[in-house]
């Protein structure tokens, strides 16, 4: 969980009216509601109801709208699932979670507190449709066909990777479209070989090895947007043409051009190595602040 202050106070009563307006990501595991979609992070306030949140998850994951949905907190992997009335607050429950539940979502141990989406039939039973493990494994190994080219790469629901792709470009469409991926958390879009970055301003378990690993060797364009997509194609580039190549990185102040610079660096120099630690990226890095400085 995330909070962003909504604006400025002094004392106990401005820090208070500070949290009150203070906007949290919760993240809504659709489950088997929503294929191909791990989860789905919603802005909140403290008094945003559950109802408020399933709305957005609705619009957002565009389900159904006939059928009629609950939040279920659980608070043990596989364990009970607690329903929240729609006047509920998810935020209110969240800020009982201990803290390694709300600060390290990314890593593993706070992981068992999630919110599920659930189905509610007309009777006022709940549909389970299977366990969440039996859904994340599914998720999973689909994850890894389309990772081996096995299966076709999902767009982000109503979506476009690429802004060359939108059926109707204007500035609205085009702003909706990086708005919209920005709240699933996919910040990189591509407009045909260029690539937008929007600053997350928080940390995004995206480049790991593993994502390392799963940009080597593709064509731009092949896989969702990242920045070890461009930093793959220049490398690759320069092997079969054996010429130096150029990644421009523009942007005002505080946008993250440093930030990408460094991201760049590391799958560059992770490519070269091949898991051999040469020390090289340290050295590279250690350049930048002598570079800046010269800006
Ligand atoms: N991809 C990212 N993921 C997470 N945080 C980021 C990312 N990019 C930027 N940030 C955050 O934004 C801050 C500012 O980014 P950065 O220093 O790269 O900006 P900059 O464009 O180089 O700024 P300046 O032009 O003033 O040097 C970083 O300290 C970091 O907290």
């Amino acid at each position: 969980m995330n909070a962003r202050d909504g604006g400025g106070g002094e004392g106990t009563l401005g820090r208070r009216r500070r949290f009150e307006n203070s906007e949290f990501t919760v993240r809504i595991y659709p489950g088997a509601l929503a294929e191909g979609t791990i989860y789905c992070p919603v802005s909140a306030r403290k008094n945003t109801t559950a109802a408020e949140a399933i709305e957005r998850v609705i619009e957002r994951l565009r389900l159904d709208r006939t059928k009629c949905y609950v939040l279920a907190e659980v608070k043990e992997f596989g364990g009970e699932e607690w329903i929240l009335n729609p006047s509920d607050c998810p935020v209110q429950r969240m800020l009982l979670w201990p803290r390694v539940a709300l600060e390290q979502r990314a890593l593993s141990g706070g992981d068992d507190y999630r919110f599920l989406l659930r189905q509610k039939n007309l009777d006022g039973s709940i549909h389970y449709g299977g366990s969440l493990q039996m859904w994340l494994r599914v998720t999973e190994e689909r994850r890894c066909m389309v990772e081996r080219g096995l299966l076709p790469q999902p767009e982000p629901r109503g979506d476009h990777a690429d802004l060359c792709r939108l059926p109707e470009l204007n500035e609205r469409t085009l702003l909706d479209n990086l708005r919209s991926r920005f709240r699933q958390e996919c910040i990189y879009t591509y407009v045909g070989t260029i690539l937008i970055v929007i600053n997350p301003f928080k940390f995004l378990p995206i480049y790991n090895p593993k994502h390392v690993k799963m940009y080597d060797n593709h064509t731009l364009g092949e896989m969702e947007p990242h920045i070890y997509a461009v930093a793959d194609v220049a490398y690759h580039a320069m092997l079969q043409r054996r010429r130096n190549q150029c990644v421009v990185i523009s942007g005002e102040s505080g946008s993250g051009k440093t930030q990408s610079t460094n991201f760049l660096i590391h799958h560059l120099t992770a490519l070269s190595q091949k898991g051999f630690a040469s020390g090289v990226e340290q050295i590279i890095l250690g350049a930048g602040p002598v570079l800046e400085v010269s800006k």
